[in-house]
């Protein structure tokens, strides 16, 4: 690699002792918004994520007519839903949220919505859930394709999807088993159709269930009537939608990293404001964390995670919480022994191919990776420096500040990434070293 933008990841000197106050969840940011522009009053939410995908999401709600405004630092957002018109196109950026959870609303606006995103997010798996959107009657298209929707239904961005104001709704199925995001997407959007919706699963596996837990928990708290019927299949009746006040969780996925310092240099890291209960898949992380050989502890909402600067390889199925993955690699590239991560043969279609970019870079850091069908197998410890690739991957450039705390020599390319879900992550890293 030559690129002049790298960023020179901090070695810890010495052990960490530092509180990071993690801002606002991506997932609870991503679906709050959405269901206020589809409420039936306006709703106002406290503690929003300020980052690319959470901007992208706003953009896309105003295209789709809703207002919003937003406070002066960003965390604070009031929505002030309109009937959803169509005619603006809408930039999903690389947001799998906003790729996934836009189309359905924008099959309720009244006429044809484009949407496309960054090269990566064309590369994105968009097809269960453009055929669910058709199965429901509405039309979708590639934007040159004729609007009667004759054609095949896309499997990629771009797309057209031609709304008529309406959405009939009633049981489809839909294979969620590269993305829980389609079930997502159509769950937040089925109080608005005609019939409700039921939706069944039909996949082998299915990822990411904490995240279909907080799309049936964000629905019901905003007095939606949801069933989670069986595994696999939801029944969402048709009703209205409640504004109020909205306060979100700090992102539990973004602490991960500052949480995984703790075992990767030695000494401790709090996180504050760690919520007693929440659907966020972050919440697995003290039993990830204290399987690689920390010890955690959660005491007055502040949770601290310690470490001896040794991480333990271990064996992990992480189905449930493959947003981890990552943050969880870069602990196991360091731990010397054989690890592997199973459950995450989906993570080839997130922001790049996940199990791909890891193998490369933790190759190229001196270790031994290989992909697995589902997952990976490391083998860690022994590394070196090198520049790190980061693929427009916010979670490639924290897997790799991880390994830099350790590994002198680390630079991150493109480390500005992180803006997608943690604008401030340089100087919050810097800050949690004492560096700043
Ligand atoms: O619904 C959500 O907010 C998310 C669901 C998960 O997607 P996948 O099921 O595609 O992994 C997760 O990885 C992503 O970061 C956020
Ligand atoms: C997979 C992720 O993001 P997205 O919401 O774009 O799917 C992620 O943040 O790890």
């Amino acid at each position: 690699m030559n690129t002049p933008d790298l960023w020179p990841a901090p070695v810890a000197t010495g052990p960490l002792e530092a509180v990071v106050a993690v801002p606002g969840s991506k997932s609870l940011t991503n679906r709050a918004l959405p269901l206020a522009a589809l409420a039936s009053a306006p709703t106002t939410i406290r503690g929003a994520l300020h980052s690319r995908d959470a901007d992208l999401m706003i953009g896309a709600l105003r295209s789709l007519g809703a207002g919003v405004e937003v406070s002066d630092n960003g965390t604070t957002v009031r929505v002030v839903p309109q009937p959803l018109r169509a005619g603006a196109p809408i930039d999903c950026g690389l947001a799998g949220t906003v790729m996934r959870f836009v189309p359905p609303l924008a099959a309720l606006a009244d006429g044809p919505v484009l949407l496309d995103g960054d090269p990566g997010a064309r590369l994105r798996p968009m097809g269960p859930v453009l055929r669910a959107i058709a199965a429901l009657g509405v039309p979708v298209t590639g934007p040159d394709d004729a609007a009667d929707g004759s054609g095949d239904v896309p499997g990629f961005l771009p797309v057209v999807v031609h709304g008529a104001g309406r959405v009939r709704g009633g049981e489809i199925e839909v294979d969620a088993s590269t993305s829980s995001q389609f079930v997502s997407g159509l769950l937040l959007a089925a109080p608005r159709f005609e019939a409700g919706l039921t939706l069944h699963h039909v996949g082998e596996v299915l990822p990411s269930q904490p995240h279909i837990d907080m799309t049936i928990a964000v629905l019901r708290d905003r007095g939606v009537d949801v069933d989670d019927v069986a595994p696999g299949k939801w029944r969402v009746e048709p009703g209205e939608i409640s504004g109020g006040d909205v306060v979100i969780e700090p992102d539990l996925s973004n602490a991960g990293p500052f949480l995984a310092a703790a075992l990767a240099a030695g000494g401790r890291v709090s996180v504050p404001h760690w919520p007693s209960s929440t659907t966020q898949p972050g919440a697995l992380l003290p039993e990830f964390l204290t399987r690689l050989g920390g010890s955690v502890t959660l005491a007055d909402g502040t949770l601290t995670v310690a470490g001896s600067g040794v991480v333990q390889p271990a064996d992990l199925d992480l189905t449930a919480a493959g947003e981890l993955a990552p943050t969880i690699a870069a602990l196991l590239a360091l731990a010397p022994g054989e690890s592997r991560l199973t459950g995450i043969a989906h993570l080839r279609g997130h922001e790049t191919d996940r199990l791909a970019a890891l193998v490369t870079e933790i190759t190229r850091l001196g270790g031994h990776a290989e992909e697995l069908p589902d997952g990976l197998l490391i083998r860690g410890g022994a590394l070196h420096g090198a520049e790190v690739a980061t693929y427009h991957d916010h979670r490639m450039a924290t897997f790799a500040a991880i390994v830099g705390l350790a590994v002198p020599g680390v630079e991150i390319e493109n480390v500005g990434t992180t803006a997608k879900t943690l604008p401030d992550f340089p100087s919050m890293w810097q800050r949690m070293l004492g560096e700043d």
